[in-house]
């Protein structure tokens, strides 16, 4: 599996005031390609720093981010745009879907961004959702949003998903649904997948484990057979 992501002793600190709070202590670590990967560690560790320093939505103080062999620590912001607009697929707590478009406008919007030939009621019924192709956010459940959201990072078809707790506002049979997609994106896709969880059950289903603390690696693990994710016991 080659390498598509690589951290080199990256640092990210924030200021307040007198004080230094280092988010990211000296880390190290690379993914492979198609990898299906899970970052653990208690709240506060720097699991969501990792990911937005990884997306291209914050900036290292220190170190180096390689991503397909381009530095990412050194992009300017138009170059960043173009990162995030074409390699990367989020997933995050928050949904961000566009208030007046329905569910299926929201996913079909992907081909506006990119160039990717997609049936959107197909990606809403991987999602579970294709009753309610044609309703509007409001009129949807949070878990609803939180899954229309992820049909549409997933109808992006990016080189990489980050994905921060993305099955937080799911019950666990439609939260299953959601990680057997993001683990079938990784094996039969090559989509390389990174998720930052608290749900330590999933490392078993993930090719890596990364687990931090306070800013710092605190172990890397492999998983020579990882197990289906509709395998665990939830
Ligand atoms: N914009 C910011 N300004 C100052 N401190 C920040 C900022 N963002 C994060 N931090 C601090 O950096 C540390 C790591 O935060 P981060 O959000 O990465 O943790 P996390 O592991 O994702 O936590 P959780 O599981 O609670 O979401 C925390 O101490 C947090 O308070």
């Amino acid at each position: 599996m080659s390498t598509i992501i690589e951290f080199k002793n990256v640092c990210k600190e924030y200021k307040s005031g007198d004080h230094i709070l280092k988010a990211m202590d000296n880390v190290n670590f690379t993914i492979g390609e198609g990898e299906f990967v899970v970052i653990l560690g208690p709240s506060g560790a720097g699991k969501s720093t990792l990911l937005n320093l990884l997306g291209g939505l914050d900036s290292v103080t220190s170190g180096q981010i390689i991503v397909n062999d381009n530095h990412v620590e050194s992009f300017t912001d138009n170059q960043l745009t173009e990162y995030r607009a074409k390699n990367v697929g989020f997933i995050f707590q928050f949904y961000n879907l566009i208030p007046n478009l329905t569910a299926l406008e929201n996913v079909e919007l992907m081909k506006d961004i990119v160039d990717v030939k997609i049936n959107g009621l197909d990606v809403l019924n991987s999602v579970g959702l294709e009753d309610h192709a044609n309703q509007f956010p409001a009129q949807l459940s949070g878990g609803e949003q939180q899954r229309v959201s992820i049909a549409r990072a997933v109808a992006k078809q990016p080189t990489m998903l980050l994905c921060d707790e993305p099955t937080g506002a799911l019950d666990s049979k439609t939260g299953v649904l959601i990680l057997n997609l993001l683990q079938d994106m990784s094996n039969n896709k090559n989509t390389t997948v990174v998720i930052v969880t608290h749900n330590a059950i999933l490392a078993d289903a993930a090719d890596k484990v990364i687990r931090i603390k306070n800013g710092q690696i605190e172990s890397i693990a492999i998983n020579e057979n990882p197990n289906k994710v509709t395998d665990l016991e939830w």
